[in-house]
């Protein structure tokens, strides 16, 4: 089959994120914002236009899931809504393969900011096996914008569209259990970094915008990872 319009992007955008979410928080400016338990958020201050665009990294060890839970359940569609509370509609516009489809997002309206969507291609995949640690495979969710053309900018003029680069990287980790046991959950870990940018396409007051990070990032993290960890529980583990 010819290869998809976007898939140039798609493989290039994944790669790049996968390498800027494996780069330390040591040097790059980045503040720690928000710390719970194994939880740490960092940030750095970007202004763009005037307009707020903080990059975000988020570090966090989640036990009992596997990086392929974690990434299934983020990419998934038909549980989004489950989990992601800032959304106020969701639509699957394109799939474009088994693994890559394309999102429109209307978003909860942030007073006194006018209400956003957001339109972006969501790419899953496993990473070949990463043998620079003990860690095991990697597997990453990578969401970027991108346009169509039956889905305008600020349709009716209601929304205005944020640019958006985000990617979830997951590395699995099992501690063998003795003697050859069959592996459980209790012997699995997962490492994720959550990275996002996002630019609100329009002005928005810098002081909201952080205040509304500050307080809906870690929120979502916590509740996403809650939601796989409670999804995967009574389930087959899905190395
Ligand atoms: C003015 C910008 C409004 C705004 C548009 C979009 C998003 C956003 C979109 C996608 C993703 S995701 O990680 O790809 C999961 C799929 O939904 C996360 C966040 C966040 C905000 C802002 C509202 C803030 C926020 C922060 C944290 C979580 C959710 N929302």
């Amino acid at each position: 089959a010819t290869q998809h319009r976007l898939w140039p992007e798609i493989d290039r955008i994944s790669v790049e994120q996968l390498r800027y979410a494996r780069l330390g928080v040591g040097e790059g400016g980045w503040q720690l914002f928000a710390e719970d338990g194994e939880m740490k958020m960092y940030k750095r201050e970007e202004e763009s236009n005037g307009m707020v665009v903080d990059p975000l990294k988020a570090c966090h060890v989640v036990r009992g899931v596997t990086g392929h839970e974690m990434c299934h359940y983020f990419f998934s569609p038909d549980v989004r809504m489950e989990w992601e509370t800032t959304v106020e509609q969701m639509t699957v516009i394109e799939k474009i393969a088994d693994d890559t489809l394309v999102f429109l997002q209307v978003h909860k309206r942030i007073w006194p900011a006018s209400q956003r969507d957001a339109l972006f291609w969501s790419h899953m995949r496993q990473v070949p096996d990463h043998n620079d640690r003990d860690g095991h495979d990697i597997w990453i969710v990578c969401n970027h914008s991108t346009d169509n053309s039956d889905f305008p900018q600020s349709n009716n003029g209601k929304c205005v569209r944020v640019t958006l680069t985000v990617c979830l990287v997951c590395q699995t980790f099992i501690d063998p259990p003795k003697d050859g046991a069959k592996i459980t959950r209790d012997d699995i870990t997962c490492k994720i970094t959550y990275c996002s940018v996002v630019n609100p396409g329009g002005w928005a007051p810098a002081s909201v915008l952080r205040a509304v990070y500050k307080r809906e990032y870690p929120k979502f993290l916590k509740r996403f990872t809650a939601y796989v960890i409670d999804q995967c529980k009574d389930k087959p583990i899905m190395f």
